[in-house]
C-alpha cells in the first residue's frame, strides 16, 4: 500500500501531520478546509461511502496516532504521579529516611508504623486530589463516549476515543463532534462552537471547501478557526440538522487540543500553604538536627555510650520532624473540601483551600455573579416620541393597556428590532423562553404592548453574533413584503457611533446631527445610572439582500430607533457578603461589559463603594492605554472596570500579582479561561460557565453566586487556623522532648524517657488527639482577621508564643515529677520512667 499518499503523511516525510509534531505544523482542520472532498477523502486513503477499508488499516492508524483523547496533563502514569509524590516533599523524605535508620536499629515496630504513616499521608493526599480531578473532568467531558461510526461499509456506535484520521463519523441533533472533521455531507447543518471560539450564534456548515485565495492578501495569514465552514471541530455541539464527515485530526491534533496546550503553557503559583510548609519542613529539620547533633557531641564528651547516644539521637529525630503535618494538613484539607461541596464551592485542586485564605482582592463578573441575571425591560425611550431625557417611559408595573396607545413608529421599530435581532427561543416542553436573558427579555416585553413575535414571518439572511468584545448583534432579514433590512442592537455607544440617521415618531427617517447625539448620550446615560442594563436599536434598509457581504465593517450608516433599559436586581445575598468581606479587609472589584453607569449603580446597591467615579471606575478604552505597570500603580483604588472584555481580565490579574495581592478571579466564557488559570483562585461558574472556562478554574461556584466565595473564603482562614493549631501542639510535644533530653544531658542527668518511650509520644500525638483540631467547625470570627500574606510564615510570634508556654508547662511539669521520683529512692527504676511518661503525656494532651 506504498502509494497511499495517507502513508506518506504520518511517515512525516513533507510537513506531514505526525502527531508527535502537532504543536508546531499547521493543524489537520487548516490543512484540510481548504481540499474538495474527493481530494480530503483521497489524502486520507479513505471512502465517503464506506470510510476505512479494513481493520488493518485502522490498526496501523492507532498505532501511529494512539487514542482519541483530550488529556490535561501529560500522560504520565498514574503509578509514576503516585511514587512522585513521595519524592517530591521533602519532609516525606525525611521521614522516608527516618524508618529506615529505625529499620536499620533494628526497631522494626517503628520502622512499621512510620511506615504506615508515610503511605497513608501520600495516598490520602494523592487519592483525594485525583479523586476530585476525576470526577470534574466526568462532569464536563466533551468529548463524547460514543459516536456514529462507519467502517468497511459497516455503521456501528462505538466509543469516540478509538477514532483515527480517516475514519468517517456519521452526526446528528445533539451531537457533540467527536473529532475534528472534514464535513462530506450537510444538511441544515449548525454546529455550535461556542466553548471553542467563544462565538455564541451557531455556524452554518457545509460541505464547500474554503477558498484559500481570499486568506493570500496577508502574508503568513491563517484561516481562522470560525471561517473553517466545512470543519466540524472536536467538542462542539450539533444545533440543526446533520451530517457525516471524515476525521482529520484526533485528540491533541484538534483544534481543541490546542487551546488546552495553550492553557497548559501558563503555570500555576505554588499555594502559601506549599510555601510555608516547604519552608517549616526545612527549617526545623536543621534546627532539630543542629540540636540533636549538640546533644549528641555533649553526650559522647560526658563519656557516655556512643549507642544510647545514638538511639535517642534518631528517637528524638524523629518526634522533632513533625511527620503528622502533611497528614493533618491533607485531612484537614480533605474534609474542607467536604465541607465546602455541601456549601456549593467545589474546589479543584486541593491545596486551593488555603489559598483562599490569603485572597486579598476578588474580581467578579456582575451580570449572573452579582446578580440574578434575570433581565426585564423596565424602561423605554425614542428620540421622536420623548424628545428628551425627562421623559423616559417606564414600563414597570403599570397597566397594561396603557402601553398600547404609545406605539409611535419609533417605538414599534425599537421594539421589531429588539424582536427579530434575537436568538432566544420558546419552548413548549419547558413553557419558557431559552437562551440569553437579554434576549429573552426583549420577547417577554413584547406581550406588554400587545405585540407578538415576528420572527416566524421574516426570512433571517445572516447574523453577526454578539460577543462581549463586539458589544453588538446584527441581523439581516426579509420581511413578508420583500424588503430587506438589517436589524442592530447593542451598547448604546457602538449603535450611536454607527448611526447617522433616526426614526421620528411618525417613521420618517430624519438627519441626526452632533446636538440630538448629545441627547441619545444624555437619554442612556440616565437609563443606565439607575443600574439598568441599556441597549440601543437600529436599522438599516438594504436593496438588494444579497449585495454585499454580511460582515461587522459594513454595519454603518444606521438609522438609530430607540433604547431600551432592563432590570437585573443584585442577588439578595450579595450585599451581605460584600460588607463581610470588607470587614475582613478583601477588595472587591467588579468587571463587566455593561455601562460605566450601570456598573456604578449596581455597586452602590450591593455596598461596593464607589466615592470618587473618576478613580473608581476604569473603562475598557482607558485600561487598552495603560502598560502594566501604571494598571499596577492605580489598581488599588479602583473598584469597577467598566466596557471590559474577558480579554482585559489577564491584564488585571498580572497587574494585581505584581503588587503581591492574591486574587480570585471569576469567569465562564472560554475567552476567561487563561484568566482564570493565572488567578490564584481561578473561580468559575456552575450553572452559566462552559467547561472550558470549569477546567481552567480552581473553584467552581456550583450556584453562580457570589456570596459562595465568602462561605468558601471563610472555611479557607478556619481551615488555616485548624492547622496552626494543631501545629502549635505538634511542635510544643517535639520542643518538650528535645528540651528535656538535652537538659537532662546538659546536668549529667540520666534520661527522663527512653527511645522507644520518645517515639511512642510522637506517635500517639499524631493520632486521634491531634486529629480533632483539624476537624473542628470553622470559626465565624476568622473573617474579621485580614487575609494572610502569601509570605507570612506559618508560624507567627502568636502562634510561637503559644508553642513555648505550653513546652514550658510540659518540661517543667515532667522533670518535677521525674526528679521526685527519682530523689524518693536515689536510682531510676521503671515505675520512675513510666511515671515521667505518663506525667509528659498527661501534660501535652491538657494543652490541647
Ligand atoms: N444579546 C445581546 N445583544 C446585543 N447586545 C448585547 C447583548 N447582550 C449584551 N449586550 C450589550 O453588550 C454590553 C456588554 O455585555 P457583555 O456580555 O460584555 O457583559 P456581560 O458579560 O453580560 O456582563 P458582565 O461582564 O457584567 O458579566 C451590554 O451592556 C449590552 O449593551
Ligand atoms: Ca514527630
Amino acid at each position: 500500500m506504498s502509494d497511499n499518499p495517507f502513508e506518506s503523511v504520518v511517515r512525516g516525510t513533507e510537513g506531514g501531520i505526525l502527531p508527535s509534531e502537532a504543536s508546531n505544523t499547521p493543524s489537520p482542520s487548516l490543512e484540510f478546509c481548504t481540499m474538495s472532498v474527493e481530494e480530503a477523502a483521497a489524502a486520507l486513503g479513505t471512502n465517503v461511502q464506506n470510510g476505512l477499508p479494513n481493520i488493518n488499516e485502522v490498526r496501523n492508524r492507532q498505532q501511529a496516532y494512539g487514542i482519541n483523547e483530550i488529556t490535561a496533563d501529560e500522560d504520565e502514569p498514574l503509578w509514576r504521579k503516585f511514587l512522585g509524590t513521595f519524592v517530591s516533599d521533602p519532609l516525606i523524605m525525611l521521614l522516608i529516611g527516618s524508618a529506615a535508620v529505625s529499620f536499620v536499629m533494628g526497631n522494626i515496630d517503628d520502622a512499621v508504623s512510620i511506615t504506615l504513616a508515610i503511605i497513608i499521608v501520600v495516598t490520602v493526599g494523592f487519592v483525594q486530589e485525583h479523586r476530585s480531578e476525576k470526577s470534574i473532568e466526568a462532569l464536563n467531558r466533551l468529548v463524547p463516549a460514543e459516536c456514529h461510526l462507519i467502517r468497511a461499509g459497516q455503521e456501528s456506535r462505538l466509543l469516540a476515543s478509538v477514532l483515527v484520521p480517516g475514519d468517517l463519523v456519521h452526526f446528528g441533533v445533539g451531537d457533540r463532534i467527536p473529532a475534528d472533521l472534514r464535513i462530506v455531507k450537510a444538511v441544515d447543518l449548525s454546529i455550535d462552537e461556542s466553548n471553542l471560539t467563544g462565538e455564541n450564534e451557531p455556524v452554518h456548515k457545509s460541505t464547500q471547501q474554503v477558498s484559500k485565495d481570499s486568506y493570500n492578501d496577508i502574508p503568513g495569514s491563517l484561516v481562522p478557526l470560525a471561517d473553517r465552514t466545512c470543519i466540524a471541530y472536536m467538542g462542539t455541539l450539533v444545533r440543526e440538522g446533520h451530517g457525516k464527515g471524515i476525521v482529520v485530526g484526533t485528540a491533541k491534533n484538534t483544534a481543541f487540543g490546542k487551546v488546552f496546550e495553550m492553557m497548559n503553557s501558563i503555570e500555576k503559583p505554588k499555594t502559601p500553604l506549599q510555601t510555608a510548609m516547604d519552608k517549616l519542613g526545612k527549617d526545623l529539620s536543621l534546627l532539630s538536627f543542629g540540636l540533636i547533633g549538640v546533644i549528641c557531641l555533649i553526650g559522647i564528651i560526658q563519656g557516655r555510650s556512643w549507642l544510647e547516644m545514638f538511639q535517642i539521637s534518631v528517637s528524638l529525630a524523629v518526634a522533632a520532624i513533625p511527620e503528622g503535618l502533611p497528614i493533618i494538613v491533607t485531612v484537614t484539607l480533605a474534609l474542607g473540601v467536604l465541607r465546602m461541596a455541601k456549601r456549593r464551592a467545589i474546589i479543584r485542586r486541593l491545596p486551593s483551600v488555603e489559598t483562599l485564605g490569603s485572597v486579598n482582592v476578588i474580581c467578579s463578573d456582575k451580570t449572573g455573579t452579582l446578580t440574578a441575571n434575570h433581565m426585564t425591560v423596565s424602561k423605554l425611550w425614542c428620540l421622536g416620541t420623548m424628545s428628551n431625557k425627562s421623559n423616559i417611559m417606564n414600563l414597570s408595573g403599570a397597566n397594561n393597556s396603557n402601553f398600547k396607545n404609545h406605539l409611535s413608529d419609533d417605538v414599534l421599530a425599537t421594539l421589531r428590532i429588539g424582536n427579530i435581532c434575537n436568538n432566544s427561543t420558546y419552548s413548549q416542553e419547558h413553557v419558557k423562553f431559552l437562551g440569553n436573558p437579554t434576549d429573552i427579555a426583549l420577547l417577554e416585553v413584547l406581550r406588554k404592548f400587545g405585540l407578538d413575535d415576528q420572527r416566524s414571518r421574516v426570512t433571517r439572511v445572516a447574523e453577526i453574533s454578539f460577543s462581549s468584545k463586539r458589544k453588538f448583534m446584527a441581523v439581516k432579514a426579509t420581511d413578508s413584503n420583500g424588503k430587506t433590512a438589517i436589524y442592530v442592537k447593542g451598547a448604546y455607544e457602538k449603535i450611536l457611533e454607527k448611526s447617522t440617521h433616526f426614526i421620528n415618531a411618525e417613521g420618517k427617517v430624519v438627519k441626526l446631527d452632533n446636538g440630538l447625539k448629545n441627547v441619545i448620550s444624555d437619554s442612556a446615560n440616565t437609563l443606565a445610572s439607575e443600574g439598568l442594563r441599556t441597549l440601543a436599536f437600529a436599522q438599516l434598509e438594504v436593496s438588494n439582500p444579497s449585495e454585499k457581504p454580511f460582515t461587522e465593517g459594513e454595519i454603518s450608516g444606521l438609522t438609530f430607533a430607540g433604547l431600551l433599559g432592563m432590570n437585573d436586581p443584585p442577588r439578595s445575598t450579595v450585599k451581605a457578603a460584600v460588607e463581610r468581606l470588607s470587614e475582613g479587609s478583601v477588595h472587591i472589584i467588579m468587571i463587566t461589559g455593561d455601562a460605566e453607569n450601570t456598573a456604578v449603580n449596581i455597586a452602590r446597591q450591593i455596598g461596593i463603594p464607589v466615592v470618587n467615579p473618576e478613580t473608581a471606575v476604569l473603562t475598557g478604552d482607558r485600561l487598552d492605554n495603560m502598560t502594566e505597570d501604571q494598571l499596577a500603580s492605580i489598581i488599588d483604588h479602583v473598584n469597577i472596570f467598566a466596557r471590559a472584555t474577558p480579554e482585559h481580565k489577564l491584564n488585571i490579574v498580572s497587574a494585581l500579582q505584581k503588587r503581591g495581592d492574591i486574587v480570585a478571579m471569576t469567569g465562564d466564557g472560554v475567552n476567561d479561561a487563561p484568566a482564570l488559570k493565572l488567578a490564584d483562585i481561578g473561580v468559575s461558574m456552575g450553572k452559566m460557565g462552559t467547561d472550558v472556562a470549569k477546567e481552567a478554574s480552581d473553584m467552581v461556584l456550583t450556584d453562580d453566586d457570589f456570596s459562595t466565595i465568602l462561605t468558601a473564603i471563610e472555611e479557607g482562614k478556619g481551615i488555616f487556623n485548624n492547622i496552626q493549631n494543631f501545629l502549635t501542639f505538634q511542635l510544643s510535644t517535639s520542643v518538650a522532648a528535645l528540651s528535656l533530653v538535652a537538659i537532662s544531658t546538659a546536668f549529667k542527668l540520666p534520661n527522663p524517657l527512653n527511645a522507644m518511650q520518645i517515639l511512642w509520644i510522637n506517635i500517639l500525638m499524631d493520632g486521634p488527639p491531634a486529629q480533632s483540631l483539624g476537624v473542628e467547625p470553622v470559626d465565624h470570627e476568622v473573617m474579621q482577621k485580614p487575609p494572610r500574606k502569601r509570605t507570612d510564615k506559618i508560624l507567627t510570634v502568636d502562634v510561637f508564643k503559644r508553642l513555648l508556654q505550653s513546652a514550658a508547662l510540659i518540661i517543667v511539669g515532667t522533670i518535677y515529677i521525674f526528679i521526685k521520683e527519682m530523689t524518693e529512692d536515689g536510682q531510676i527504676t521503671a515505675r520512675d520512667t513510666t511515671m515521667t511518661f505518663t506525667c509528659f503525656v498527661f501534660l501535652t494532651c491538657s494543652t490541647l
